[in-house]
């Protein structure tokens, strides 16, 4: 019989630290939960949601309309305040952070590039200063933002809108110095809601391709909500969220081949709570509940069905008489 652990033995464990979660990643979100209330209905936006995401990486997130993505990013730009759990960018606790903090956090670690190309420019501003004007804000000289800007916009392939104001340019030319306003001080973090959402596909293929050059060149972290197919293809980790969780992940990678092989996961909470795709369950019907084996490299899992546990018996049967 397992020994019943004694008080200082309970006091111990508690205590105990082993490494904390997601201790390593730049964008750690556990347990999230924001609750909206407005005329005495309180809406549950995200409910629990966990996400991991490294140094360096650039992901897509995608989700049915009203999952609770642009809240995730609202949260993690520091724009809104959860209501409880971990939300924490480059170090920054975004639950506890005081106000003044989070308008320096806004500045300086975490660059936002919105869908509407309206809302990313100020109208009145050529592409120029409204590259500077965020490096004004965080104290930089003329001469340090004048080359910075220069520079970035070049990068970005539009060195030659620099004079232009956002009503001279076309929908693209916005986005991409809206880009280049997000990353003008080498924030931490990249966070972008669906930046293509307005643009062709083929200009959204550009875009999109400025963001990667970004992430690839300065190792910004950057998280994309998308409903562009095309964007999350592009992309090694998709994570899916549904009912204001992360649900599913899909992990692409190129073979040696040249072959680009994609795997979906479900992710698995620290629960052991699993989130079985929609089209997984419908296609086998499964309700309410699900019958369990632990194989040896695996978990089965079957509809409570009574034909489903015959089939499984006999497939069983042959196995062992082979
Ligand atoms: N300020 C708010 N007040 C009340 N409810 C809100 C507020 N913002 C969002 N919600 C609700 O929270 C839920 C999640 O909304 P959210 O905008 O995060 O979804 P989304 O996945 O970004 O949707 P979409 O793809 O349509 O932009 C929805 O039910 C929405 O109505």
């Amino acid at each position: 019989m397992s020994r019943v652990p004694d008080l200082a033995e309970l006091e111990r464990r508690a205590t105990e630290r082993g490494p904390a979660f997601g201790e390593g990643a730049h964008i750690v979100c556990d347990n999230l939960v924001r609750i909206y209330k407005s005329d005495g209905i309180e809406v549950v936006a995200l409910q629990g949601l966990d996400l991991l995401v490294d140094p360096g990486e650039l992901i897509a997130i995608v989700g049915a309309s009203g999952s609770g993505k642009s809240t995730l990013l609202n949260i993690l730009s520091g724009l809104d305040v959860p209501t409880a759990g971990v939300a924490r960018v480059a170090g920054a606790d975004l639950l506890t952070m005081a106000s003044k903090e989070r308008l320096k956090f806004r500045r300086e670690q975490v660059g936002f590039i919105w869908q509407q190309t309206s809302r990313n420019l100020l109208p009145y501003l050529t592409a120029m200063q409204n590259v500077e004007l965020p490096m004004r804000f965080a104290g930089r000289s003329r001469r340090e933002r004048h080359i910075r800007a220069a520079e970035l916009l070049g990068m970005l392939g539009v060195g030659d809108c620099a004079g232009r104001r956002p009503a001279e340019l076309s929908g693209g030319q916005q986005q991409r110095i809206a880009i280049a306003v997000a990353i003008a001080n080498e924030p931490h973090v990249v966070l972008a809601d669906e930046p293509t959402g307005e643009l062709d596909t083929v200009t959204a293929a550009d875009v999109f391709g400025a963001l990667r050059r970004v992430n690839q060149e300065f190792g910004t972290t950057t998280v994309v909500v998308t409903h562009d197919a095309q964007v999350a293809e592009r992309v090694d980790r998709t994570v899916g969220i549904r009912d204001g969780r992360t649900s599913s992940e899909v992990r692409r990678r190129d073979e040696a081949d040249g072959t680009r092989v994609s795997e979906e996961y479900a992710v698995l909470d620290r629960t052991g709570r699993v989130q079985l795709p929609r089209g997984f369950t419908q296609a086998l019907d499964m309700k309410d509940r699900v019958r369990l084996a632990l194989e040896s490299d695996h978990v089965g899992v079957w509809p409570d069905r009574p034909e489903a546990r015959r089939d499984q018996e006999r497939r069983d049967q042959e196995e062992s008489d082979e």
